[in-house]
C-alpha cells in the first residue's frame, strides 16, 4: 500500500515549493488567478443584484442565476474544447494572455455598466479561463520533478480552495471599503452620474482585474523549463495512465543519461517528440494517479476551481483508462500498448463530464455501503451550493449589503475548511461511518434553522456550519471510500462522483435564486407577532429538508452494526473520550478479532466463497481461520454425523435443534472464542441463523425460544457480518450432485421455507446482513463480499495517516 503524502502539511508545501523557481513563480499566478476567480463569481453575482436592484424579484433572480450560469458552466460543458488548445501554444504565453484578457473583461464590465455586457464579459473570460486551465496543468509538469508532481498538483488543488474564503473576506472588506468612500467622496466616487454605479462592487470589481493582471505578469516571467532531448532509449516510455510505475520498473538501471535521471523532469524520449507533448502526457499519467487522491468538495463553483478540480483531480477516467491505471497495466504490457499509441493520443484529453455521468452510474455504488457514501456526499454538494446561490439575494432581504455576501461566502468556505482539517481531529472517538451520518445530520440542522432565522448574524454563524459539517461529510466520504473500493473501481467511482457533484452544483447554483423568486417573501402574523418568511429562507430550507432525508439513508446504510448506541457514542466523542470499554458493547465487539459468518440453502456456495474469502484476507496480511458447523471439534464430527445420516431420519425437531446447539457451544469455545481473542478473522460456514432457518422456519419451532437456547450456547457472541448467499432450492440442490444426506433429502417445501427464513432474518437486520444472489458468478460474489468486508477490517490506516486525514482530506491506500 501507497500512502499519500499529507497534502497541506506545511513542510510538505515548504518543499515542494523550494524545489523550483518555476513552480513558486507558477503558484503565485494560480494563487493570483484563483483569486481573481472567487472575486469575479462574488463580483458577477453582486453586480447583476445590483445591476436589477429596482426590477421585479423575478427578473432580479434571472440576473443572479444568468451570472451563476455564464460563470459556471462553460468550464463544465466545454471543457473538451480546452484540449483543442492544450498542446498548440507555449504554454506561459497562453496563461499570461488567458489572465490578461480576463483582467481587460472584468475591468470593462463597470465602463459598460450594464447587465446584458456583464455576462457576455463574465463568459467571455470563462472562455479565457478554458485555456487558461490545461496551459497551467502541463507547465506545472514541466516544472517540477516527476516525483513531486502528484504533491505539487495537490498543493495547485488546496490553493485554489484556500482562496475562496480569502476571496470572501476581502470581498467583504472591499465592499465596506468602497461604501465608505461611496459616502466620503464627494460626488460619491467619480462617475459622472455622481456614484459608482454598483458602490459597493466596484473596488472588489477593480480588484479581480488587478489580480488576474498580476497571475499574467507572473505567467510571464515565468522561467521557460530547461528542455532536454534525450537520447531515444530501446524501448519508447510509456505514456499512459500508470505509466510513471511502467517507465521507472521498465528502465534498466543505469540506462538513462545521469542528468535525466538526477533530473526526472519530463524528457522526451521518442526522437520527433515534443516537450510540450510529453509534459502533458505525463501529467495525465499522474492524473489518473492522483484521481486516487481527489480532495476538496470537487467543484465549489468556481470555474477556476472547476478547471483545476477537472484537470488537478484527473479526468474522469475513462473505463479503459481506469483499467490500465490499476496495479496490473504495469509493466512491459502496459509499456507496449502505451508506445503503441500515435502521438495525438497522449495529448491533453480534458474531462467529458457529461459521458462521464452518462457513464459512470454503471459502475459506482457496488454495495450498499458504497452506495449510501455516494448518496450521502452527492447530497451534500447541491446544499453547499445553494447557499451559494441565494446568499446574494439572501443577504438583501436580510439588510445587508455586498459585504454580508463576502461575509457569507467567506463563513461557508472557512467552515468547510475548518471542517476538512479540524472535525475528523475532534471527533476521532466517532467511527468513521457515524462521523459520515452525524455531519449530514448537523449540515441538514443548520440549513433549517438559516432558513428560518432571518438575521444576518445568525445567517453567518448557521452558514460556517454548514460549510464546516459539509467539509466533514466530504472528507469522511472520501476517506471510506478509500478504503472501501478496490483500486480500479475507487478510480472511476471517484471521477463519477466528481461528475455528478459538479453537475448538481452548477444546477444548484442557477437555480436556487428562481426558486426563492418563486416562492417570495411572505409576512406571517402569529397574533401580534410577524415572522418574516423569506424566499431565499425557503430554498435553505428545501435544502435542509432534502438532507435530513438523505442522511437518515445513508445512516441506514452506512451505519454498519457492533457499536455501542449512537447517542452513547456521540457524546463521548463529543467529550473528547472513548466509550468506557463495558459499554462500548457486547462481548464480540470488544474482542480484537472479526466474526463473519456465510449462511444459505443447500450448494449456495458457502465453501466455495469460505475459501476465496480466506485468501484474500490472508494476503492483505490477516491471520485467518475458516470453521464451519456442524463438526468442527471433536464432539463436533460426532453430532455431524448424528444429525445428517439419513438413519436418523424423523428425529425430533427439539432434538435436532439441542444437537446443533450443542454443536455450537463446543464450537464456540473451542475454536471462534480463542481465534478471535487473539484478533483473528473467524469465517464460519453456518451458525445461529441456520438453526433458526432450519429448525426454525423449516421445522417451524419458535424463533424466540431457538434463539433464547442459542444466547446460551454461544455465550451472545453474534457475528460482525452474515453474508446470506440466496439460491433457489432447486438450483442449490442441482449443484450438489450425488447422494442426499439426511437434510437434503427434505422435502422442496421444506427447503423454500428454510430459504424465506434466511431472507427475512436478513430483513430484519440489514445492517449486520449482506445477501448476495448466489446465481451469480463465484467471482462477482467474492467482489462483493469483499466490499463489503472491507470497512469492518481493522482499520488499515495507521495513526499518522489519521492526523493527514486531518490536515487535507485525503488518504491513498
Ligand atoms: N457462484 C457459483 N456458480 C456456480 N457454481 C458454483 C458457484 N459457487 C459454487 N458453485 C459450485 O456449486 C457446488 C457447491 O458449492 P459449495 O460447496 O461451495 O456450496 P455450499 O453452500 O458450501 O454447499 P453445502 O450446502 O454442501 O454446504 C460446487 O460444485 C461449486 O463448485
Ligand atoms: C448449522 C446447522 C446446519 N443445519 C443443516 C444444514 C445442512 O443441511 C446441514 C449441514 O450441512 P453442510 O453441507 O455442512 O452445509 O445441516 C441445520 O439444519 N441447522 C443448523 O443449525
Amino acid at each position: 500500500m501507497s500512502r499519500s503524502a499529507p497534502l497541506g502539511a506545511p513542510g510538505e508545501t515548504r518543499g515542494v515549493l523550494s524545489s523550483s523557481k518555476p513552480l513558486r513563480r507558477l503558484w503565485a499566478a494560480l494563487s493570483l488567478s484563483s483569486l481573481g476567480d472567487w472575486l469575479g463569481l462574488l463580483v458577477l453575482l453582486s453586480l447583476a443584484a445590483a445591476l436589477t436592484a429596482d426590477s421585479d424579484p423575478l427578473i432580479r433572480a434571472y440576473a443572479v442565476a444568468g451570472a451563476a450560469a455564464v460563470k459556471l458552466a462553460p468550464p463544465l460543458l466545454l471543457s473538451p474544447l480546452a484540449g483543442l488548445l492544450a498542446d498548440r501554444f507555449d504554454r506561459r504565453m497562453t496563461m499570461a494572455a488567458a489572465d490578461a484578457a480576463r483582467a481587460l473583461l472584468y475591468l470593462s464590465i463597470p465602463l459598460a455598466g450594464r447587465l446584458d455586457w456583464l455576462l457576455i464579459a463574465g463568459f467571455l473570460a470563462e472562455l479565457a479561463a478554458l485555456a487558461w486551465t490545461p496551459a497551467k496543468d502541463a507547465a506545472l509538469a514541466e516544472a517540477v520533478p516527476k516525483r513531486k508532481l502528484d504533491r505539487a498538483i495537490r498543493l495547485g488543488v488546496l490553493t485554489s480552495y484556500g482562496a475562496a474564503p480569502v476571496a470572501g473576506a476581502l470581498f467583504a472588506a472591499l465592499a465596506s471599503l468602497s461604501w465608505l468612500l461611496g459616502a466620503l467622496l464627494p460626488g460619491g466616487g467619480g462617475r459622472p452620474d455622481g456614484a459608482f454605479f454598483a458602490p459597493q462592487a466596484d473596488a472588489a470589481l477593480y480588484t479581480a482585474g488587478v489580480a488576474f493582471l498580476a497571475a499574467a505578469l507572473a505567467a510571464w516571467v515565468m522561467p521557460k523549463p530547461r528542455r532536454r532531448l534525450v537520447e531515444a532509449s530501446p524501448t519508447p516510455a510509456p505514456t499512459g495512465p500508470g505509466a510513471n510505475q511502467a517507465r521507472s520498473s521498465a528502465a534498466p538501471a543505469g540506462s538513462a543519461p545521469p542528468e535525466a535521471a538526477d533530473n526526472e523532469r519530463t524528457s522526451p524520449i521518442a526522437a520527433g517528440r515534443s516537450a510540450d507533448d510529453e509534459a502533458t502526457a505525463q501529467l495525465q499519467s499522474t492524473q489518473s494517479a492522483a484521481d486516487n487522491e481527489r480532495t476538496a468538495p470537487i467543484a465549489t463553483g468556481t470555474p477556476a476551481a472547476d478547471n483545476e478540480a477537472t484537470a488537478e483531480m484527473a479526468p474522469a477516467p475513462q473505463p479503459e483508462e481506469a483499467r490500465s491505471a490499476g496495479p496490473s497495466a504495469s509493466g512491459a504490457a502496459a509499456e507496449r500498448s502505451a508506445a503503441a499509441r500515435p502521438a495525438a493520443e497522449r495529448r491533453y484529453r480534458p474531462e467529458n463530464l457529461l459521458r462521464t455521468v452518462w457513464q459512470g452510474g454503471r459502475f459506482a455504488g457496488t454495495t450498499p455501503f458504497v452506495r449510501g457514501l455516494l448518496g450521502g456526499m452527492v447530497s451534500v454538494f447541491p446544499a453547499v451550493a445553494a447557499v451559494v446561490g441565494v446568499a446574494r439575494l439572501h443577504v438583501t432581504t436580510l439588510g445587508a449589503g455586498n459585504a454580508g455576501f463576502g461575509v457569507l461566502f467567506a463563513a461557508v468556505f472557512a467552515g468547510m475548511g475548518l471542517g476538512m482539517v479540524a472535525g475528523p481531529r475532534i471527533l476521532h472517538h466517532l467511527s468513521r461511518p457515524r462521523l459520515f451520518s452525524v455531519s449530514m445530520v448537523v449540515a441538514a440542522l443548520a440549513l433549517l434553522a438559516a432558513g428560518l432565522i432571518p438575521n444576518m448574524v445568525m445567517a453567518a454563524v448557521l452558514v460556517a456550519l454548514v460549510g464546516g459539517a459539509a467539509g466533514i461529510t466530504w472528507v469522511t466520504g472520501v476517506t471510506l471510500l478509500h478504503q472501501e473500493l478496490e483500486d480500479d473501481i475507487r478510480t472511476r467511482t471517484l471521477g463519477y462522483l466528481d461528475a455528478v457533484a459538479r453537475t448538481e452544483l452548477l444546477v444548484a447554483v442557477v437555480a436556487a435564486p428562481l426558486v426563492a423568486a418563486v416562492v417570495g417573501d411572505h409576512t406571517l402574523g402569529f397574533g401580534d407577532l410577524d415572522y418574516a418568511f423569506l424566499g431565499t429562507g425557503a430554498v435553505l430550507l428545501i435544502a435542509g429538508v432534502l438532507v435530513v432525508l438523505a442522511s437518515l439513508i445513508t445512516y441506514r446504510r452506512v451505519d454498519i452494526g457492533g457499536e455501542a448506541p449512537l447517542g452513547k457514542e456521540l457524546f463521548a466523542a463529543l467529550r473528547g473520550v472513548p466509550l468506557p470499554s463495558a459499554e462500548a458493547a457486547p462481548e464480540e465487539s470488544r474482542l480484537p478479532g472479526t466474526f463473519i459468518v456465510l449462511e444459505g440453502g443447500e450448494g449456495a456456495g458457502k465453501s466455495t466463497q469460505t475459501g476465496r474469502l480466506s485468501v484474500w484476507l490472508r494476503e492483505e496480511g490477516f491471520e485467518v481461520v475458516t470453521t464451519r458447523e456442524p463438526g468442527s471439534t471433536k464432539l463436533g464430527m460426532r453430532l455431524r454425523a448424528l444429525l445428517l445420516d439419513r438413519e436418523h431420519t424423523g428425529m425430533s425437531a427439539r432434538a435436532e435443534a439441542l444437537l446443533y446447539a450443542a454443536d455450537r457451544a463446543e464450537h464456540v469455545s473451542s475454536v471462534i472464542l480463542p481465534a478471535l481473542r487473539r484478533g483473528a478473522i473467524v469465517i464460519s460456514d453456518r451458525y445461529v441463523d441456520s438453526t433458526l432457518a432450519y429448525q426454525g422456519a423449516g421445522r417451524e419451532l419458535a424463533r424466540d425460544e431457538i434463539e433464547r437456547v442459542n444466547e446460551w450456547a454461544t455465550e451472545d457472541l453474534a457475528p460482525h457480518l452474515t453474508v446470506l448467499l440466496d439460491i433457489p432450492p432447486d438450483q442449490g440442490l442441482a449443484r450438489l450432485g450425488g447422494s442426499t444426506d439426511r437434510m437434503e433429502a427434505e422435502s422442496e417445501e421444506f427447503h423454500t421455507r428454510v430459504r424465506q427464513g434466511f431472507r427475512e432474518l436478513a430483513e430484519r437486520d440489514p445492517s449486520r446482513y449482506l445477501v448476495v444472489d448466489a446465481r451469480e458468478s463465484a467471482e462477482e460474489i467474492a467482489r462483493e463480499i469483499r466490499g463489503r468486508l472491507r470497512p469492518l477490517l481493522p482499520d488499515p490506516v495507521p495513526q499518522d495517516a489519521e492526523a493527514i486525514t486531518g490536515m487535507m482530506p485525503t488518504i491513498k491506500e
